[in-house]
């Protein structure tokens, strides 16, 4: 579970973030809509405990990040918008390796396993990197996430650049993932996936939480509609 309670952040006396609330479920997805410099990122940051809020709390699993950071960041899969991986090994060797530097001993078909559960087709685990398309390194992302056993996932802009194949297939994995009891946030621009892939979205405008509402109480053009009204008052 994710909770910020009454979080503010400011950058050398610029406010970020302003008093913000907000909990996300076990099994729930969170779609966090903003413009540039909303502050999505500052609020992904405080939940891996890369920076610490002037005040209020951030927990993870009811686990303060600001001074458990190195327990909280176990609980975490981290999938940024260009997923880092090394190009010359194959997502399986990139799996292996990441798997192995926080401790744990996969077998060869196991990690296959994860690899293919996370939707990387079977005939490219063994291709280098180097050759593979965003989606399918975010899908090793998500792999190595998912093979850490991460209770709680933060994707920041990670439909950004996909086609919509691809963008597809990340939405019903998320969706796997929040019915195997996972927590996500996800921070985007896109309006329509949010819609689409989050039980629940929370617009911010300068760091202040200014709508929250359920996916399921607006269609896509409302919350077009919706976003743009906040966005331009
Ligand atoms: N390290 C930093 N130093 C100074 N200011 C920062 C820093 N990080 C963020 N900010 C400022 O905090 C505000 C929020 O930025 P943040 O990156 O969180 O927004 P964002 O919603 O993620 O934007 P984007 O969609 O462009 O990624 C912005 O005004 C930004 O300039």
């Amino acid at each position: 579970m994710i909770q910020l309670r009454n979080v503010s952040k400011s950058f050398k006396g610029n406010l970020a973030i302003q008093n913000l609330n907000l909990e996300v479920q076990k099994g729930e997805i969170l779609g966090l809509l903003g413009a540039n410099g909303a502050g999505k990122s500052t609020t992904i940051n405080m939940l891996l405990g890369f920076l610490n809020p002037d005040s209020g709390e951030v927990h993870i699993n009811d686990i303060d990040t600001n001074h458990n950071s190195q327990e909280t960041r176990k609980l975490i899969g981290y999938i940024p918008e260009n997923v880092n991986l090394y190009p010359y090994l194959s997502g399986l060797e990139n799996l292996d390796y990441f798997c192995k530097l926080a401790g744990l001993k996969y077998s060869k078909s196991e990690l296959e396993n994860y690899l293919t559960i996370c939707g990387l087709e079977n005939k490219v685990h063994v291709k280098k990197v180097s050759g593979y398309s965003k989606g399918m390194r975010q899908k090793v992302g998500i792999a190595i996430a998912y093979a850490k056993k991460a209770k709680v996932y933060l994707l920041d802009e990670p439909a950004s650049g996909l086609d919509p194949l691809a963008s597809n297939e990340l939405s019903v994995l998320l969706k796997k993932l929040a019915s195997e009891g996972a927590t996500i946030l996800m921070a985007s621009h896109d309006i329509f996936r949010v819609r689409e892939v989050c039980n629940r979205i929370g617009i911010l405008k300068n760091g202040i939480l200014v709508k929250e509402l359920y996916s399921k109480d607006v269609s896509a053009n409302e919350l077009e509609t919706l976003y743009l009204q906040f966005m331009q008052n």
